[in-house]
């Protein structure tokens, strides 16, 4: 059974444009978000002007301010809100929801108690409901202009996955599928710290040696961090992994990047987020990971380099300097073991 109706909940650029693919591909799409004058401008102007200025929606799209009415017929739901809000707006429709409503989350992020991605904090509200994960290297201000990308869609379920490629795929948009939805959520939470490191490089105008250095090696310390946590290390390789890595550490489109560059510029945390005025959901993924790391005892010198520099002031040139300093150690560690070198 493919799908025909769907809300997307949140009103920012991502939920936006995944909206937007809905109603290009025909499926009646309800957005929904608390922003009563965005939800107008949507309806009437066909533009969201807050988080995506200038780019032309789809006319069919229709945005509401009413959650429970916007997703009351939705056969699937796509969770587009910052992983702050997503336990809170996921229990406000959970008591309503029918079991056969798909939620697929879209959110880059980690609930720190228990260390949980969004998908477990769907799965602990709506336990029979199918989840799902969409992930992958889509800034959403490129998908909004309709420039060509692929994503990942990531579930146990195969009737979901298979329902998710077909609503979205379109001209400018491929959906590729995977059954490895922790792999595949993890690396979207974690690529958002080295985007960030990667902003430190580009401020200080370092090499593009050391901008590669930094993305491979940050691909090395994700995959470690999550071996340690039980996940896939294959999943890294594709679209959700190295893809969402290189696109968020190498462009000024990702808020984390530009986070970080306006730190490498001289600026302070507080400083660099208030300019940004959009979610860097990075900033507390950092945290949360740092202090899993030390829990385990992971070894992510890239992690503990940049946490000294958003919360303690360290100079940011300290983290690429850092790694040239640290025990002679494997390239690909799944191919050659750190303990036999
Ligand atoms: N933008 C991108 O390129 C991509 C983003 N993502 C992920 O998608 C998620 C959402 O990001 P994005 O759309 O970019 O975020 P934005 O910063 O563009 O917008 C955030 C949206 O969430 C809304 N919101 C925040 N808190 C609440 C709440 N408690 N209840 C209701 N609405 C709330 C905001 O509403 P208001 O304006 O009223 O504050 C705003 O509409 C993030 O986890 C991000 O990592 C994933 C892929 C690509
Ligand atoms: O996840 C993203 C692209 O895939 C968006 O990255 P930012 O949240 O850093 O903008």
């Amino acid at each position: 059974m493919s799908i025909h109706t769907a809300a997307v909940i949140g009103g920012g650029s991502f939920g936006t444009v995944v909206a937007n693919i809905l109603a290009d591909n025909n499926i009646a799409t309800v957005q929904w978000m608390r922003n009563e004058e965005v939800a107008a401008s949507i309806n009437n102007q066909h533009e969201n002007p807050v988080y995506l200025p200038g780019v032309s929606l789809n006319p069919a799209l229709r945005a509401s301010t009413d959650l429970l009415a916007a997703v009351q017929d939705a056969e699937a739901i796509f969770v587009s809100v910052p992983s702050q809000s997503v336990r809170e707006v996921v229990a406000a429709i959970a008591p309503h929801l029918r079991a056969d409503q798909a939620l697929i989350s879209t959110t880059k992020g980690i609930e720190p108690e228990g260390f949980l991605l969004m998908s477990q904090v769907i799965r602990e509200i709506c336990p029979h409901n199918p989840i799902g994960v969409l992930s992958g290297p889509n800034l959403a201000k490129e998908i909004g202009r309709r420039e060509l990308a692929a994503t990942v869609i990531a579930s146990e379920d195969s009737d979901l996955r298979r329902n998710v490629q077909q609503a979205l795929s379109c001209t400018y948009f491929r959906v590729y599928a995977s059954n490895d939805l922790y792999g595949v959520e993890l690396s979207g939470a974690l690529k958002n710290i080295y985007a960030i490191v990667s902003g430190f490089v580009a401020a200080l105008g370092m090499g593009e040696n050391t901008k590669s250095m930094i993305i491979t090696r940050s691909l090395a310390e994700m995959s470690r961090f999550a071996v340690a946590l039980g996940a896939n290390p294959l999943t890294f390789l594709g679209l959700a992994g190295v893809g969402d890595l290189v696109v968020t550490c190498m462009s000024p489109l990702s808020r984390n990047y530009r986070v970080g560059y306006a730190i490498g510029q001289g600026k302070s945390l507080d400083e660099a987020i208030t300019e940004l005025g959009e979610v860097a959901e990075g900033v507390n993924t950092l945290r949360y990971v740092r202090a899993k790391a030390q829990e385990l005892s992971i070894y992510m010198p890239l992690v503990m380099g940049a946490y000294e520099v958003l919360f303690n002031g360290a100079d940011p040139r300290r983290v690429a300097e850092g790694l040239m300093t640290g025990d002679h150690t494997s390239d690909v560690e799944f191919a050659l073991p750190r303990c036999e070198i």
